[in-house]
């Protein structure tokens, strides 16, 4: 695992958009050969698709020969809802960007075989052989995607029950109301965002703080589920100075030394 610990949350954004255009360009992606790029919805990520479209408008980037998967979307409220998981990422990405649209893949949380909808969605990452970079944040209690506590670190897509913890940490975005969030996502298995080639968290704030410990330091646990990334052989993890409230002093020491080696190296 990587840890790139950086001071405040808007160059997290920066960093990551960095990155994002690195890995396409390297790839070089064409038609036959998409790049495969998995992503989030939540506030972690915003300044991340800012700054993407900044650097797609500077014709730094282009999106023509990108296929995304995002990680989940709710279950029960229409895709054009304010807060679908659809219209975050139309609004905030998707719209701004030279990506064709039918290179997009949500879960329809609407599907009426919800068991059909997901095992599609698997079988058709799995068409295009690996995802490979999956982008993601984390929920207080650790979960990723909607992985909440408990859940399989082997599991696949599926419909997930959210926890009384997410609904209230969700409840921001639905006029603080608790009864207006959906008790239900469908999204992707952890097992699922294991099999990428590689795996990208942003984490940042103070309320992530315990979430980023039990990830870097913990002991892999299903009831941590961000903690599986342990396991995963290209990890990285971004995030800012709040967020690693909670981890050890030396910890911290240990991966900053080792990031100034590696710009040391790049530089030389
Ligand atoms: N399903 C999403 C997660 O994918 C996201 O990581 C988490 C944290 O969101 P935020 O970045 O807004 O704190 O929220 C939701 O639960």
């Amino acid at each position: 695992m990587r840890l790139i610990p950086l001071k405040h949350s808007q160059e997290i954004g920066a960093w990551a958009a960095d990155y994002i255009v690195k890995k396409i360009n390297d790839f070089n992606p064409t038609a036959e050969r998409p790049f495969v790029l998995g992503l989030p919805t939540g506030s972690s990520p915003l300044v991340m698709y800012q700054q993407l479209i900044k650097r797609y408008q500077a014709g730094l980037v282009s999106f023509k020969h990108v296929v995304t998967f995002n990680m989940d979307e709710y279950v029960g409220i229409p895709e054009d809802h304010p807060q679908s998981y659809h219209t975050f990422m139309y609004q905030n990405f998707f719209n701004h960007i030279d990506i064709n649209k039918n290179n997009i893949n949500i879960l329809d949380g609407n599907a009426q075989d919800i068991v059909k909808e997901c095992e599609e969605y698997e079988a058709k990452i799995k068409s295009y052989g690996k995802i490979d970079l999956f982008i993601g944040g984390v929920g207080q209690d650790g979960h990723i995607a909607f992985n909440e506590p408990g859940s399989s670190l082997c599991s696949r897509t599926r419909i997930k029950t959210l926890t009384e913890d997410t609904r209230i940490a969700n409840s921001r975005f639905f006029d603080n109301d608790i009864t207006q969030v959906p008790e239900y996502a469908l999204t992707i298995g952890v097992g699922t965002l294991m099999d990428a080639k590689e795996v990208m968290l942003l984490i940042s704030g103070h309320n992530k703080a315990i979430a980023l410990q039990q990830a870097v330091e913990g002991a892999v646990n299903h009831l941590w589920t961000v903690s599986a990334l342990q396991m995963h052989a290209k990890s990285l993890i971004v995030c800012d100075e709040p967020s690693t409230d909670e981890l050890k002093v030396k910890t911290l020491k240990y991966f900053k030394q080792l990031e100034a080696k590696n710009l040391e190296v790049t530089i030389m």
